[in-house]
């Protein structure tokens, strides 16, 4: 799996810039008695099923903190229920967190009064939804322009950056279509060009494929993937689809009821899960499409032979097969001239055999 830079679980790649969001101690508690629960360190202590048993309020979201970096695509995956879309709602106040803090571009967002949230939503934020939400009597062209049209942005301006959204997801020659003459999957595409056509700092995409059919999903993603590259656009991305977590995401967040169970790139996920939960969740992830050669080398005996191939540690696995089963003698593994270790047949065929 190419990813397009090398990261690890704290980001410390990523973060030698700002982060675009960074969310402290979030907590989301639906009911009456909310406030009291958040102000009270015992109640918050409580599972989600003991809160509720004690006191009849729902903690969707307990105690969040994570940080995405400009440009990064930050995927959040959990089962049903466990957080996700009141969390990615929370970080543009569509529903009102209960406590804890939320910093865009470094502006407390908590505090932003209602004038300040519409411009936000307006001009800097972009929500991608499961059903399109598509303006049915509206053209290709004018739903894609629809924001822009919203802000004020003059016709002949509004034509020229919808076509250019339209160009970019693929759409050129459907400017005139409406929605129910095109597929689930163009659909989706106007969404996509809808959301890129104010050119916002962060698109939210909240389970944006599930309703499709599995092989249009599956282009989809790669478009995402595409998109992200080509627009460079910070994105938080939720599923429930492992695969589609892996496929897309710079990092991925785990949650389960309401809390995060790890933060991490893919190969962090599979190569060093950080509890059963997640050794449950990638139990069944191909490892040599996500481990990289830094997971598995190992450090060169005095019988190695040291001028075999040179690959970098972030090579995917599968990458890396040919080259090693071919050479006659170890591959090293080097970053920057420096010799990390060395991966022979031994180390390839321990993560291929795991897969059968
Ligand atoms: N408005 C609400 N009032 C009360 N409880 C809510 C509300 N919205 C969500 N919840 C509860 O909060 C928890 C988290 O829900 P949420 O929808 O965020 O999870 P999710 O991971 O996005 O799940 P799904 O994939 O099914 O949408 C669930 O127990 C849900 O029932």
């Amino acid at each position: 799996m190419e990813k397009r830079c090398a990261q690890s679980a704290t980001g410390s790649e990523w973060f030698g810039v700002d982060p675009v969001i960074s969310v402290g101690d979030l907590w989301k508690v639906f009911g009456s008695k909310a406030s009291q629960v958040v102000a009270s360190p015992e109640l918050k202590s409580l599972s989600r099923a003991e809160l509720m048993d004690r006191t009849g309020a729902v903690a969707a979201v307990r105690g969040v903190d994570f940080d995405v970096a400009p440009g990064e695509m930050f995927v959040v995956m959990g089962l049903s229920g466990s957080g996700k879309s009141t969390l990615v709602r929370c970080l543009t106040r569509l529903v009102e967190p209960t406590s804890g803090s939320i910093a865009f571009e470094g502006e407390n967002i908590l505090d932003a009064d209602p004038k300040r949230l519409r411009d936000l939503r307006r001009n800097k934020f972009s929500m991608v939804f499961q059903h399109f939400g598509l303006l049915p009597h509206r053209s290709v062209a004018d739903n894609v322009g629809y924001g822009l049209e919203i802000r004020g942005v003059a016709r002949a301006k509004r034509a020229e950056r919808s076509q250019e959204v339209i160009d970019l997801v693929g759409l050129t020659g459907y400017e005139k279509s409406y929605p129910d003459q095109l597929s689930g999957g163009m659909q989706q595409r106007v969404g996509l060009a809808r959301a890129l056509a104010g050119d916002p700092d962060v698109l939210f995409f909240d389970e944006p494929f599930s309703a499709l059919d599995p092989l249009i999903r599956r282009d989809m993603q790669s478009e995402v993937v595409r998109l992200h590259r080509e627009v460079g656009k910070t994105m938080v991305f939720i599923t429930h689809d492992l695969s589609e977590a892996l496929k897309l995401g710079d990092r991925i967040l785990i949650m389960r009821d309401g809390e995060v169970v790890q933060v991490g790139t893919g190969d962090e996920l599979v190569g060093a899960p950080a509890d059963d939960y997640v050794r449950d969740f990638v139990r069944d992830v191909p490892r040599s499409h996500v481990l990289t050669l830094k997971w598995i080398m190992r450090p060169p005996t005095p019988d190695d032979v040291l001028d075999g191939p040179e690959l970098g540690p972030d090579t995917v696995v599968r990458e890396a097969i040919r080259s090693v089963l071919s050479a006659d003698r170890p591959v090293k593994v080097v970053r920057d001239g420096e010799l990390l270790g060395v991966v022979a047949d031994e180390e390839i065929l321990g993560v291929v055999a795991g897969e059968a």
